[in-house]
């Protein structure tokens, strides 16, 4: 099967079963709207999937092949957002993208990157260490991320927090398009999301004792 898919994924933090048995498919064209309260395992749930942490059982599949011999493959095709900015504050937001990019095996383009700033409200603060910029800033020049590579998964753990309702609208529009070109999006979020995200399943992780 194209896509994502977990099967039978079992997390345990600290001797807690956040979720056991869990099994789902995160297709291209579909976004997941995973929810649930705090200490759920949402965050663990997604760095499960990114592969920065590995499940207590279960497997990863990617189009119907086990995932982690095709983890290099995935990366190229995965923006990962975590709910930390994941920001150098001592460098600019130019800077900051240029490494991203660079580690992450998109072309930095520097008109580009100013172009992509500029729709996110950033006009003036691109050379502006980013520990200068409010939190919703700190915040827009994370997502800029999802504007400069192109790739088919997207994990977005809580991005709509800092941001006020003009970005909120911004981002989820964006995700709406992603999805209508065949991408793929699993993001948590406590606020629900609008229409303007467009159509989406749900996730649902219960707080287990
Ligand atoms: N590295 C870790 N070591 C020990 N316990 C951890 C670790 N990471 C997470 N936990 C625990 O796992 C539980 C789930 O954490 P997680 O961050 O996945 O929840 P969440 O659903 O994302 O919560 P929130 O809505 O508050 O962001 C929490 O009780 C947390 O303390």
């Amino acid at each position: 099967m194209a896509g994502l898919a977990a099967d039978n994924l079992t997390c345990i933090k600290r001797d807690r079963v956040l979720f056991t048995d869990l099994s789902f498919a995160l297709l291209p064209g579909r976004l997941i709207y995973l929810r649930g309260p705090n200490g759920a395992g949402k965050t663990s749930l997604l760095r499960i999937l990114t592969g920065l942490s590995a499940p207590d059982a279960g497997e990863l599949s990617l189009d119907g092949q086990p995932l982690e011999r095709q983890r290099d493959t995935f990366n190229q095709q995965l923006i990962y957002v975590g709910h930390k900015a994941g920001l150098n504050g001592a460098l600019t937001a130019m800077e900051n993208l240029r490494f991203w990019c660079a580690q992450h095996g998109a072309e930095f383009v520097p008109a580009d990157t100013y172009r992509v700033l500029a729709l996110l409200g950033l006009v003036g603060l691109e050379e502006v260490p980013v520990r200068m910029l409010s939190a919703g800033q700190q915040r827009r020049v994370a997502l800029s991320r999802l504007w400069l590579k192109k790739a088919t998964y997207w994990i977005l753990d809580e991005p709509f927090t800092a941001l006020d309702t003009d970005g909120i609208a911004l981002l989820e529009k964006h995700m709406r398009q992603h999805v209508a070109q065949n991408g793929a999006i699993i993001t948590t979020s406590h606020q629900p999301l609008s229409d303007l995200a467009g159509p989406m399943e749900e996730l649902v992780l219960e707080y287990r004792l």
